[in-house]
Formats: C-alpha cells, structure tokens, sequence
C-alpha cells in the first residue's frame, strides 16, 4: 500500500505480507528509502487472514515514522497506516468546507462528529464551534485525531475510541445535547439504534456525509420516523471520477418536537 500526501509529498509505503517473517525485509525498506527520497515512512503490515479486507492488526515501523502528514483546507493531519483517510484530496477540501458551511455554526454550538476517522471533519467544525465531541472505532486513528488537535492548537476537541452506535446512546444518556451531528460512516451506513440515539440528543441538523447513495436513502426514510426531513437538496461530489461512486452531502432538520 502506498500514501502519498497530496500537498507535503510524504509518501508512506506499507508492505503487507501473510508471515510475520520476510526475508530481507531491513534491506528492501532501506532500499526504498534510499532510493525514494519522499519516501518518510516504510512499514510491514501483516495479514494472515483469508479476507478482502487489506490491511492485517499488526503493523510495525521498518523505516522512519508510522506516519505521514498532509494539509487540508489549512489544516494539518498526521495520517497513519491503519487510519482511513480519503483518497482524492482536490474534491475532499470542497466536500468538507461544504458540510462545514451547511453546518452553519457560530461559535457556540456543541458538536458530534461520528465516525471520525482522525479528525478530518472534527477539527474543520471546532474552528467554528464551541466544543465537538468525535468518535471513531479504529484505536490508532483516534491517536492520529488527538495528536492533530494538539497539531493545530484546537483545545475544544474531546475523541473516543468505540462504536459510534454504543458511543452515541452513552452520549445520550449523558446528556450531551448537540446543536449538530455531522455523520461520515461507511457504505453500510448507520444502524437503527444510532439514528434512535442521535435523535434522543434532539440536534437541530444532521449534515450526513455518505458514499452510498443506498443506505442513505434508508437512513433518511428512518430519520423521518424520528421527526428529520431534508429540506433542501443533496449535494453529490464527485470523489470517485470515472467510476459508479458518488459521494455526498445532505441536511436533515429537526421538524417536530
Ligand atoms: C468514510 S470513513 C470517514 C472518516 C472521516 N470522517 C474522514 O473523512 O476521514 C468512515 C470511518 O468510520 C469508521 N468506522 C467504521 N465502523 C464504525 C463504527 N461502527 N463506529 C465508529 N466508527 C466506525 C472507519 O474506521 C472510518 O474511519
């Protein structure tokens, strides 16, 4: 697997293998550094699972750091090997600075960012907010997340590792009562539980960012059961050119209650 930051040009090179033992594998990565200058961080990855997932639980730092770092919309991100982080960079920036602006904060709001990756959309919302709570299920990404408050002297951000459907009815039951919950989760969507959770917190918006026009569909039909509609039309962006993906953005409002 290779990463390569978009506007640093720190690439990362992941060698994922079935054993944990690969024959001269000090030497190949020294080679790939040595040859590839931008290269800052050269890692073995190992998967002994039969799986279409890629990466395998154990990751170990062979050259350099267990990172990369890259900038969006000003803002700079230490992104790991097992960190979700999206990949077409140009389109991203225009998709975040959208859920941000459809958020429409001022200052005062609190904030739920759910499946929050290493902070991407948590950190663009707390500039305009005044304390935003993000979760996510991958550990290191959430290392990531809160090493990149710090990145950016953001103080008024709180990061939890679990499921964001356990996180959300804690949060409830807490009492947080967000003004806005921006959503991100991925092709499967959100469960039933999470939508019931979110609504509890009463948020006056959920900006949902899907890319999977599908479960979007479904999960708007039940934010409706729990007193949501969308008001103004999805906005598509083109992350995916040239195949059958889309991605987007779309407000539901609190209508009842
Ligand atoms: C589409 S990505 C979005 C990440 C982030 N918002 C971004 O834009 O970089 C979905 C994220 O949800 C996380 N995830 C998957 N299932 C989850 C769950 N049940 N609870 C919390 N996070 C989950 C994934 O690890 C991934 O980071």
């Amino acid at each position: 697997m290779v990463r390569r930051g978009h506007y640093s040009g720190e690439v990362m090179v992941v060698l994922i293998t079935r054993t944990k033992k690969l024959k001269g594998v000090a030497e190949i990565s020294a080679k790939i550094q040595e040859q590839c200058p931008d290269v800052v961080s050269v890692q073995q990855n190992i998967n002994p699972d039969q799986t279409n997932v890629i990466l395998g639980k154990t990751t170990k730092v062979m050259r350099g750091r267990n990172y990369i770092q890259d900038q969006l919309n000003g803002l700079t991100f230490n992104i790991s090997a097992q960190s979700f982080y999206q990949v077409n960079p140009v389109q991203t920036e225009k998709l975040y600075a959208r859920a941000v602006e459809l958020a429409d904060l001022h200052g005062d709001e609190t904030v739920i960012d759910a499946y929050c990756g290493i902070g991407t959309i948590s950190l663009s919302l707390a500039k305009a907010a005044k304390k935003v709570y993000g979760v996510e299920i991958v550990p290191q990404a959430i290392e990531d997340a809160k090493e990149n408050a710090r990145l950016n002297k953001l103080d008024n951000l709180h990061f939890e590792v679990g499921t964001a459907e356990e996180t959300m009815k804690k949060w409830a039951d807490d009492g947080i009562k967000p003004a806005v919950i921006v959503v991100d989760p991925p092709r499967k969507g959100l469960t039933a539980d999470f939508i019931e959770a979110a609504a509890k917190t009463a948020p006056q918006k959920i900006v949902y960012v899907s890319c999977n026009p599908a479960t979007l569909v479904r999960d708007i039909e039940r934010f409706g059961e729990q007193g949501y509609s969308v008001k103004r039309p999805l906005e598509p962006f083109d992350q995916f050119p040239q195949t059958t993906h889309v991605e987007s953005v779309t407000v539901l409002e609190r209508t009842e209650k």
